[in-house]
């Protein structure tokens, strides 16, 4: 267990369900604080949709300066039908502050256990076991390519560079070696330039550093079909930006939702960015109908990844996995209860979780 320390955490509750799942992931961690005697100070700032209209900036220069100084950044989402056709668009808040921040590896884990897969509108045997973890370049490829746009025309670069390959493929082998050992590497080098050089520096980097590791590449097209037919058989799935978006939600529905699915967002040093995967989700904001796993398994990521604090993000885990055993779940996973109380149930198991440790006792869920 780590020493009790005090860390400062920048919020950025963003758009639509943002603020929603935030407010419950930041309860989450007040109660961890409490159990392990740490003290999450959390500083809010604008992003998005909200900054625009407050500020007229998607990403205001107090936000980024924030993130920067803080020991971690918790973001709920942006975007929305409000700021459609405006001047200015939520999602450049977003792409700004991972430039910014200089986060070129997003990580997006999934495991699906038993009762995940009895929810999963894929067959049990299908996903019963899935484990695995996307690495999604973040922050180049056609996201931050050069744009154009005439009347009758509109342009996308898609670029990548040898150095941004490299460093996104050597943080997936590493993580494969603690895994499996397994890393498949998606592109489209049948048809793009970039995807001919990513295959080509994956391929380098693993015969020179990584050989221990079995390395396979898929196209990104068949590579859809096979995640939705046989996705055990995948362990690190590394790719660049956009195929990793749109792969990402595909593998969400293995696990039940895409309210599940947490991310973490790390660059070479300084802090990381945590974020579920879903969007602001308007037809469901202000409803109390969220789901807020995403989000508080985000925050258990920060924990880990961000702040070095290993137990206390296990301790969420399991408190989520023992909630989501018991049926205390939102709408999205057939369950009847809101965004509020499907957070106090797992605040609830942290609780119990540490009352029966210090007790010794077993618990059983379920
Ligand atoms: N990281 C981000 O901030 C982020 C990510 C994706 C999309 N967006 C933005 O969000 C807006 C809406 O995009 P979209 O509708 O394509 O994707 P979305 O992820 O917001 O929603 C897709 C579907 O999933 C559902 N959903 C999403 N999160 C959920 C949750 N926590 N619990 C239960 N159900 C949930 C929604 O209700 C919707 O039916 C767009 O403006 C988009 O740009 C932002
Ligand atoms: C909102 C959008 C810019 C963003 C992305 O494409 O990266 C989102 O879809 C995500 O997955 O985080
Ligand atoms: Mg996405």
């Amino acid at each position: 267990m780590t020493a009790p320390q005090t860390f400062n955490i920048v919020v950025l509750p963003g758009d639509g369900v943002g603020p929603e799942v935030i407010a419950a992931a930041q309860g989450v961690l007040n109660t961890v604080g409490d159990f392990y005697g740490h003290r999450f100070t959390f500083e809010e700032h604008l992003i998005g949709g909200a900054a625009i209209d407050a500020t007229g900036d998607p990403l205001p220069p107090e936000t980024t300066a924030a993130c920067l100084a803080s020991h971690g950044v918790l973001l709920g989402a942006v975007g929305g039908p409000k700021w459609d056709g405006g001047p200015r668009r939520p999602e450049e808040g977003l792409l700004g502050i991972r430039k910014a921040m200089g986060l070129f590896a997003n990580l997006r884990p999934l495991q699906v256990s038993p009762v995940l897969a009895h929810r999963s509108p894929l067959k049990k045997e299908i996903v019963e076991g899935v484990d695995l973890i996307v690495f999604r370049e973040l922050t180049g490829g056609v996201y931050f390519g050069e744009k154009t746009r005439t009347a009758d025309r509109a342009t996308d670069l898609c670029e990548y560079t040898v150095g941004e390959i490299e460093r996104v493929t050597r943080a997936a082998f590493r993580t494969a070696l603690n895994r499996r050992g397994k890393v498949t590497s998606v592109d489209k080098a049948n048809v793009m330039e970039t995807s001919r050089l990513w295959r080509e520096v994956v391929t380098r980097i693993h015969a020179e550093e990584f050989p221990q590791v079995q390395l396979e590449h898929a196209l990104v097209d068949s590579m859809a079909m096979h995640l939705i037919r046989r996705p055990r058989d995948y362990d690190v799935i590394l790719t660049e930006n956009m195929f990793g978006d749109i792969l990402s939600d595909e593998i969400s529905v293995l696990g039940g939702s895409i309210g599940l699915l947490p991310s973490a967002s790390l660059g070479s040093s300084g802090p990381g960015l945590f974020e579920p995967i879903h969007g602001s989700a308007p037809d469901i904001a202000g409803q109390d109908l969220a789901n807020p796993v995403g989000a508080i398994l985000s925050a258990a990521l920060m924990l880990r990844h961000g702040l070095g604090l290993e137990d206390e993000a296990s301790s969420i885990e399991a408190a989520v996995a023992a909630v989501l055993a018991a049926g205390a779940v939102t709408a999205d996973l057939g369950g009847a209860l809101g965004t509020r109380a499907a957070g106090a149930a797992i605040i609830d198991a942290i609780r119990a979780i540490h009352w029966a440790a210090a007790h010794r006792v077993q618990m059983h869920w379920g």
